[in-house]
Parts: structure tokens; C-alpha cells; sequence
């Protein structure tokens, strides 16, 4: 007679709400029935928010209806969970959240993983397919020297088109530089020699080449465009056979480096950067722009490539090439580290410029052990990178990069070694600096916006403080004050749409 009285889990579903969240007293049977029917009903919205949420899951975000092994996958999970109890159910959203977070949390495994197994064999079956992994001797003339470093020489150069490389073969004793070639020499590109005579040079100049096409994939508006490697078929000009050459793109005339030695700098970027003269704005303001302008290049590329585990290592004006567009480039991948999987990474090895390189010298603590194999340091890694946040490194640099492009007497080489030997002296923290030095500096730019600029600054040059942190990432560094409603995004923007820009 109760149960008839009472209403049932279907007539529930009619008017749920009056039913289910009414206060009960189980002191009758009617109530103790109406109990274990809104339980039933409870249940049954679990059930229904499960399948929702499955089939929501399946739907929208995977788009399964296009892949019918996942959706076969799917539908099988969907029939095991039936037999699941409620607990069972929530006990495997909650294994199956977690594992998603840690596969995907900085340096993230499972899109390395992707990038590994999937996307190096694809392109490096299209580029060998279009011939991109196919370049020799003939395919290149060497310009002038533009620099070395320790494991290379680096040169300008230009590519030259097949049917002139043949007639070139013929002529090559006489050609010597592409200067020398016509006009169906276009496009032009950097070489760079690996030394081989010297320890480590070979291995460097792998690991180079392993970075360039892992950032090509990964990051490419933030280098510069690799164009692939070769060995030396031949002797002739500036090769030798069976050296190792690296090919990019050419990607501007001048590095930042070079416009920072010019009286005029930041001026001297503003018409590249913005693609016109500021009017009607005054000259610190203008200088204060461009200087965001390209620290926001800088940082959002260090976000990028940090964003896949590797960390640069040697971040400094003359690895960061301006490009016609305005474009800040990050070069020289040669002391990179992909902290993922642990490529290029030797305990107590530093590499490093003293200059822009941050005090405690090591990308890892010094006891770190050199890496496992590469899928189990992979699995490792979000833990390495939580407990070190080796991606401070670079930040560090780019606080001293910050600081030259603000105070002009920062930018000479023994204004730079002054700075640092001060700062070394008051423990890297910058406002002690400030009233400690005799350098003199010229706070004007960075005091702006009340102080935006050297607050940034201060987070930037530090020591790393409590669990290897006390210094600001790059993705934290972005939603800083200083970049905040920044005009020289909107002048950048602008300058997009602007008819005068080249
Ligand atoms: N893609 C590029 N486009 C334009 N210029 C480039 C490019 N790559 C390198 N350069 C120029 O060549 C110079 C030397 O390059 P890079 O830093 O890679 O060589 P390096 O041998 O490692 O030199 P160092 O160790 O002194 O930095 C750069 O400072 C830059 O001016």
C-alpha cells in the first residue's frame, strides 16, 4: 500500500526538484519509501551524468564519429564502467584526471611523446620525399665569416639554384663566393662548419641539429628557420670532405647585439619593430616601447621553448637575430637542454656566457645524476621540472638583457662585467644594487609606469629562493604589470595593418 502511495523513479524524473531536495523525516513508511525512491533517482542522475559526460567527452572534444577504433575503444569502456559501482566509477575520473595532468604538465610527456613517434618520422619522411634532407656542396656558396664559437664557424652564404649549380661545377674554380654569382643566386642562408678537430665539437653539433628540427616542429616562429644539415661530398672553397655543415634560413642582417652597439639604440629598431616613427609620442616613452616590445618577443619565445622542456642556456643580445619583419629570432642551439628526456645534459657541465649566466652556474642542482634512458627520464621529468624549474635559467638572462637595453651604460662589455661584479658583491638581489653601485645608472626608462619595468627586473636578476623558485617564469613573467595593457602591443598591431610597412 506504501509503495502504491509512493511515487516511483520515472514519475521522479517529472518533477525532480520539489522531490528530491524536500527535508524528510524517515519516521513513516511512506517516507522511508519516498527515501528509497529519490535514492534510486539519485542514482539514476548519476548514471545519466556519467553518460553525458561520456558521451559528451566522446562527441565534442575527441569528435570520435571520425574515428571508429577510439569510438569501438569507447564503447567497450562504456560497457565494462556499466558493471562499475558509483565509487568505482568516480574512483577511475579521478585516476583518469590525474594521469591526464601529469602527462600533460610542463615539459609535457605526452605531446613529446607525440612529437617522437609521430611527428620527427613524419617530417623527416616529407623532407626527405621533397629533397630538404638531400643537400650537398653543389647547393651552397660560401660569403663572408660572420662568427665563431667554440664548436663552429659561422658563415653567410646562398643557396644556388639547381641548373646553376651545374653550370657552377664546370666553373667552380673561378667562382669562389656568392658575390661572385649572378642574380640566380637568391635566396641567402647561414652555414655553419662544425669544428671537428676539437673534443665534443661533433656532439655539439649533432645536438644542434637534434634542437633545430625539434623547435622547428615545436616552435617555429621562435628560431630561426633550419634548413637542414650535410656532409661535405667534395673539397672545394671553404668545405672539406666529410665535414658536417648546418643550414637556416637568413634571417636579418643585424642581431640585437648589433643594434644595442649603436649610439641610437632603442631608436634604431623603432621603424623594424613598429614599422614606422612613433609621432606625437616623446622620446623616453618611445624608447620605453620598443624595449618592451622586444623583451615580449623574447619572453614569449622562452615560454614557448620552455613550454617543451628545453632550456637555451645561453641567452644573450647576439643570439637573439632581428628580422626585417621585427621579428626577435632565438639562434645558437648549442648549449640547449631538452629537460624531458634529458638531451645534452652533463652534470656540473657549464657552457656558459658569464656575463648573462645566473649564480648558481648549473641549469640542474649540481648532485643531479647524469639521465636515464630517455623514456624513463621522459617519465620523470614534471617531477624534475617541479622540484628545479630549470627553465629560471634563461630568465635570468633575460633580466640582464632587459637591464642593458634600460641603462645605456649597462650596454659596453666592461659596463656589463662592472654591473655583474656589483651585483655579485650584494648577492644578485637588484635593489640592493641600486643603492649600492657607482655605475651611475640611468633609471629613467625602467621607472616609468611606476616602476613596471624595474619591478620586472628585480623578479628577473635574483637569487633562486625556497625549492629552486624566487625567480619569475616565462608564462608569469607575460601577465606581469610591465606587459599589461602594453601600448606597444597595440603600436605592433597596428603596424600589421599599416599600407607603408615593407
Ligand atoms: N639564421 C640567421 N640569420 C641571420 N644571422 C644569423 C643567423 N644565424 C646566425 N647569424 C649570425 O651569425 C652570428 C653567429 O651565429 P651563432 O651564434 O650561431 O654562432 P656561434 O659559432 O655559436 O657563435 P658564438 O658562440 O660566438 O655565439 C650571430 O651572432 C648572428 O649575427
Amino acid at each position: 500500500m506504501a509503495s502504491l502511495l509512493c511515487p516511483t523513479p520515472s514519475a521522479l524524473q517529472h518533477n525532480p526538484r520539489s522531490f528530491c531536495f524536500s527535508p524528510l523525516k524517515l519516521t513513516s513508511p511512506t517516507n522511508l519509501c519516498i527515501f528509497t525512491n529519490r535514492f534510486k533517482y539519485n542514482r539514476l542522475r548519476c548514471n545519466v551524468f556519467f553518460e553525458n559526460v561520456q558521451e559528451d567527452f566522446l562527441e565534442n572534444a575527441l569528435h570520435l564519429d571520425q574515428f571508429p577504433v577510439l569510438r569501438y575503444g569507447f564503447w567497450q569502456f562504456q560497457r565494462v564502467s556499466g558493471e562499475l559501482s558509483e565509487m568505482q566509477k568516480w574512483g577511475f575520473l579521478v585516476f583518469a584526471g590525474l594521469t591526464w595532468i601529469y602527462l600533460t604538465s610542463r615539459p609535457g610527456i605526452l605531446l613529446g611523446a607525440i612529437d617522437t613517434y609521430l611527428l620527427a618520422p613524419l617530417q623527416l619522411g616529407l623532407d626527405s620525399l621533397s629533397g630538404k634532407r638531400n643537400l650537398n656542396t653543389s647547393d651552397f656558396v660560401i660569403g663572408q665569416k660572420l662568427g665563431e664559437g667554440n664548436f663552429g664557424i659561422v658563415y653567410s652564404g646562398a643557396i644556388v639554384p639547381k641548373n646553376v649549380a651545374a653550370e657552377n661545377k664546370v666553373q667552380n674554380r673561378r667562382r669562389r663566393n656568392a658575390t661572385e654569382l649572378d642574380e640566380r643566386v637568391k635566396e641567402k642562408v647561414i652555414l655553419k662548419k662544425v669544428k671537428t678537430g676539437i673534443q665534443g665539437g661533433k656532439e655539439c653539433g649533432d645536438f644542434e641539429e637534434w634542437f633545430n628540427y625539434r623547435l622547428s616542429r615545436a616552435a617555429p616562429e621562435s628560431c630561426a628557420e633550419f634548413l637542414g644539415s650535410f656532409v661535405a661530398n667534395e673539397t672545394s672553397s671553404q668545405f672539406t670532405k666529410g665535414g658536417k655543415w648546418l643550414v637556416w634560413k637568413f634571417e636579418g642582417d643585424r642581431n640585437l647585439a648589433d643594434y644595442m652597439k649603436d649610439r641610437n639604440f632603442p631608436l634604431n629598431l623603432e621603424s623594424v619593430m613598429f614599422g614606422r616613427v612613433l609621432q606625437g609620442v616623446d622620446s623616453v616613452k618611445r624608447d620605453a616601447l620598443i624595449i618592451k616590445q622586444i623583451m615580449r618577443q623574447i619572453i614569449t619565445s622562452l615560454k614557448k621553448i620552455h613550454n617543451t622542456g628545453i632550456v637555451h642556456r645561453d641567452i644573450k643580445p647576439a643570439n637573439l637575430v632581428v628580422t626585417k619583419r621585427g621579428q626577435i629570432k632565438l639562434i645558437d642551439f648549442g648549449a640547449a637542454t631538452d629537460l624531458r628526456i634529458g638531451k645534452n645534459y652533463v652534470p656540473k657541465l657549464s657552457l656558459l656566457d658569464p656575463d648573462y649566466c645566473p649564480p648558481e652556474l648549473y641549469v640542474l642542482p649540481e648532485e643531479t645524476p647524469s639521465p636515464p634512458p630517455e623514456p624513463i627520464a621522459a617519465f620523470l621529468s614534471p617531477i624534475l621540472w617541479q622540484l628545479n624549474s630549470p627553465d629560471l635559467f634563461d630568465m635570468y638572462s633575460a633580466g640582464i638583457v632587459l637591464m642593458q637595453m634600460a641603462i645605456p651604460t649597462l650596454r659596453s662589455t666592461s659596463g656589463l662585467k662592472n654591473f655583474n661584479s656589483e651585483l655579485k658583491t650584494v648577492g644578485h638581489d637588484l635593489n640592493k644594487w641600486r643603492e649600492y653601485t657607482r655605475l651611475r645608472p640611468d633609471f629613467t626608462i625602467l621607472d616609468l609606469d611606476l616602476g613596471r619595468g624595474w619591478d620586472l627586473a628585480t623578479k628577473l636578476i635574483s637569487q633562486r629562493g625556497f625549492l629552486r623558485r624566487g625567480r619569475i617564469s616565462a608564462a608569469a613573467a607575460l601577465t606581469h604589470p610591465y606587459f599589461l595593457l602594453g601600448g606597444d602591443q597595440a603600436v605592433a598591431v597596428l603596424s600589421k595593418f599599416s599600407l607603408n610597412r615593407k
